[in-house]
């Protein structure tokens, strides 16, 4: 990433933007401006399609109930959305702009530049693309620097993740800006220093979706298998804990070492189609390391204390465990 000290990004603060354009308003940019307009904020919006406007406005309203119940900011309304005849308008005076079209290439590169063409100079603008390096995208744009990833996971508006990365030519403080402003605005933020296609998340899901379709396509295991595989399995846990910790309590009071120590051999068995790291000692240091990092002073017990309490609030959340009482 190049970094610029003598570019501003953004003319506004993140804590002081009111106004926010969604560009391209299906699934995802739908979702995108219910979030940011129960967050109290004006969105404009602008989606090429004719029936572009009463669909947005009906993802909107399906979204609303869940928002209300959540707790709406003070002021936050459905009024407040304003569907442009243009991208122009859209973004005109618009302090972000979250860009959510078609997941092709050539689209993105194009649409990025006559973004950068209409908003405001030091504007930031934010692709919600699920994979492609920003890098690949931004080389139409008169100016890279303020042009960022921040990928979003659907539903935007309840789920609360966002990735962000900026490409080779973009600022280092339009990723900083950025990043502080989802987190202002009610997201849970992963900055990431190193473009990787696919960002964190969607790599781990789709190494295992990969998996299932192995499985699906050999006929070793039904999509039901697949499906409640998860939800009554590891699912559970990873709401509470991710993969790393969850792992490390499977090693007992002996953590993550004991875990790699017992189990880390089996990772040479065929168990995955996808090829096995070498489990050296640099990758063993860092994994057990990172634990005790992310652990953050919580002992052994206290974690498992926390899982428990998690996976079962988990499960009653999800009408899967029944109350006190309860006859079933
Ligand atoms: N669907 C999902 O679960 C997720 C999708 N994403 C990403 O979000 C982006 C949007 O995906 P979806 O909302 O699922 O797609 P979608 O097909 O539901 O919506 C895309 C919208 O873009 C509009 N559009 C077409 N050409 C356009 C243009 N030139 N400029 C602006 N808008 C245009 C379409 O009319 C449509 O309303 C993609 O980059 C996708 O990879 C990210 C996370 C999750
Ligand atoms: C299927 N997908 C690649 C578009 C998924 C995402 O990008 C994130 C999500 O919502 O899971």
């Amino acid at each position: 990433m190049h970094s610029s000290e003598t570019t501003a990004p953004g003319t506004t603060s993140p804590e002081n933007v009111r106004r926010v354009a969604c560009v391209g308003a299906g699934v995802i940019g739908g979702g995108w401006a219910a979030h940011f307009l129960a967050r109290g904020y004006d969105v404009t919006a602008w989606d090429p399609a004719p029936d572009a406007g009463p669909k947005l406005r009906r993802l909107v309203d399906a979204a609303w109930p869940a928002l209300t119940s959540l707790g709406l900011a003070e002021g936050a309304s459905t009024d407040r959305l304003t569907v442009t005849d243009t991208l122009e308008q859209a973004v005109a005076d618009a302090q972000f702009v979250q860009e959510s079209a078609p997941e092709k290439l050539d689209l993105k590169r194009d649409l990025l530049a006559r973004l950068d063409a209409a908003t405001p100079p030091g504007v930031v603008t934010a692709s919600s693309t699920s994979g492609y390096p920003m890098t690949d995208m931004q080389t139409a744009a008169a100016d890279p620097s303020r042009l960022v990833v921040g990928h979003p996971f659907n539903p935007p508006y309840l789920i609360p993740l966002v990735e962000v990365v900026g490409g080779e030519r973009t600022d280092a403080a339009a990723v900083a800006w950025a990043s502080r402003f989802y987190e202002v605005a009610g997201k849970s933020v992963i900055t990431m220093d190193h473009e990787v296609p696919g960002f964190i998340a969607n790599r781990l899901q789709e190494a295992l979706w990969r998996e299932a379709l192995h499985m699906v396509a050999s006929g070793e295991a039904t999509v039901r298998d697949i499906d409640l595989s998860i939800t009554e399995g590891p699912g559970l846990r990873w709401a509470v804990m991710g993969p790393m910790l969850t792992f490390a309590l499977a090693g007992g009071e002996g953590g993550m070492a004991h875990m790699l120590d017992h189990f880390g051999p089996s990772l040479k068995s065929p168990w995955t189609r996808l090829e096995a790291p070498e489990l050296d000692k640099e990758l063993y240091d860092a994994v057990v390391a990172g634990c005790d990092e992310a652990a953050d002073g919580r002992s052994i017990a206290d974690l498992v204390a926390e899982r428990d309490r998690g996976v079962i609030d988990v499960l009653r959340a999800t009408g899967r465990l029944h109350r006190e009482g309860d006859s079933r």
